[in-house]
């Protein structure tokens, strides 16, 4: 087991406005972390710090073993992967899936004249397949529904094979049965022993996958709660995070919440 991420007295600021306060949180490699918290609560600012996008204003943030402020974080970002649909953009509309998987080993969008190796598109094969993208390896990015599309941004990011995996709203705007069929692959992927520790950004319990373990509840840039699901996903904890009464229910191995 490896620490791939340690937030130490972390705060971020921003035009005096106090974005993270004071963060302690780590994250070993077996960890399979959900990160829940009212809009503007700062996590996406956490997912920046981790993805070595950012760097803390106070306070120290090492990402794989290695402090933010004396690692050259080009290097660093290699070893991560990001699924987002802000990243998602960069990929060309007329890219065909296989391509889009397919260049993430070489940290590029767009397939140009590079040269791939067997081993690479071998890996992307296996890929497309974990990721049930196979039949869609010749559409075109642009024309995959939501859902598609997201599975084509895990897809790139596990292709890297990365040692820390982060997550931002994967589930975000899917239908039902896309969504349904997102929390399932996720909680394959998660089940991995070769998975790398993960930590997953959403607005609703309802995506947890199965098989996470752990959850960060942050709320006005500081963490509220942070420790096992079982422990930490309590009524008290989501209503003092999200200031209204709420009442969480476990069903087998999903969660639902609403108002009390
Ligand atoms: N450059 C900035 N200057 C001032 N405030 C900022 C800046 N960037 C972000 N913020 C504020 O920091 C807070 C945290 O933002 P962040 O995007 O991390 O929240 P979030 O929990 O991801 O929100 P959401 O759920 O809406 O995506 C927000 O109130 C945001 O307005």
């Amino acid at each position: 087991m490896t620490r791939v991420l340690d937030l130490d007295d972390v705060s971020v600021v921003r035009n005096g406005n106090r974005i993270l306060d004071s963060v302690r949180w780590s994250v070993d490699s077996s960890e399979r972390w959900v990160i829940l918290g009212p809009n503007g609560a700062g996590k996406s600012t956490i997912l920046a710090l981790a993805s070595a996008s950012m760097h803390p204003t106070s306070g120290t943030v090492e990402v794989l073993g290695e402090r933010l402020g004396r690692v050259d974080v080009f290097e660093l970002r290699t070893r991560i992967g990001i699924a987002a649909t802000s990243l998602g953009r960069r990929i060309p509309p007329h890219e065909s899936v296989g391509n889009a998987v397919l260049t993430a080993a070489y940290a590029v969008t767009g397939r140009w004249h590079e040269q791939y190796d067997a081993v690479d598109l071998e890996r992307a094969a296996l890929v497309m397949d974990d990721w049930e993208l196979t039949r869609l390896s010749k559409r075109a990015y642009g024309t995959l529904s939501d859902g598609e599309q997201k599975r084509v941004q895990i897809a790139r990011a596990v292709m890297t094979d990365p040692e820390l995996m982060l997550l931002d709203e994967p589930a975000g705007s899917l239908d039902l049965g896309a969504r349904e069929g997102l929390v399932r692959s996720l909680a394959e992927y998660a089940a991995s022993p070769l998975a790398p520790g993960l930590v997953m950004v959403t607005h609703h319990v309802e995506e947890i996958p199965p098989g996470f373990t752990h959850v960060l509840l942050l709320a006005d840039g500081k963490v509220s709660a942070a420790g096992p699901i079982a422990e930490v996903l309590t009524d008290a904890n989501l209503t003092s995070t999200f200031g209204t009464p709420l009442r969480v229910s476990r069903d087998g191995d999903r969660f639902t919440a609403r108002a009390a």
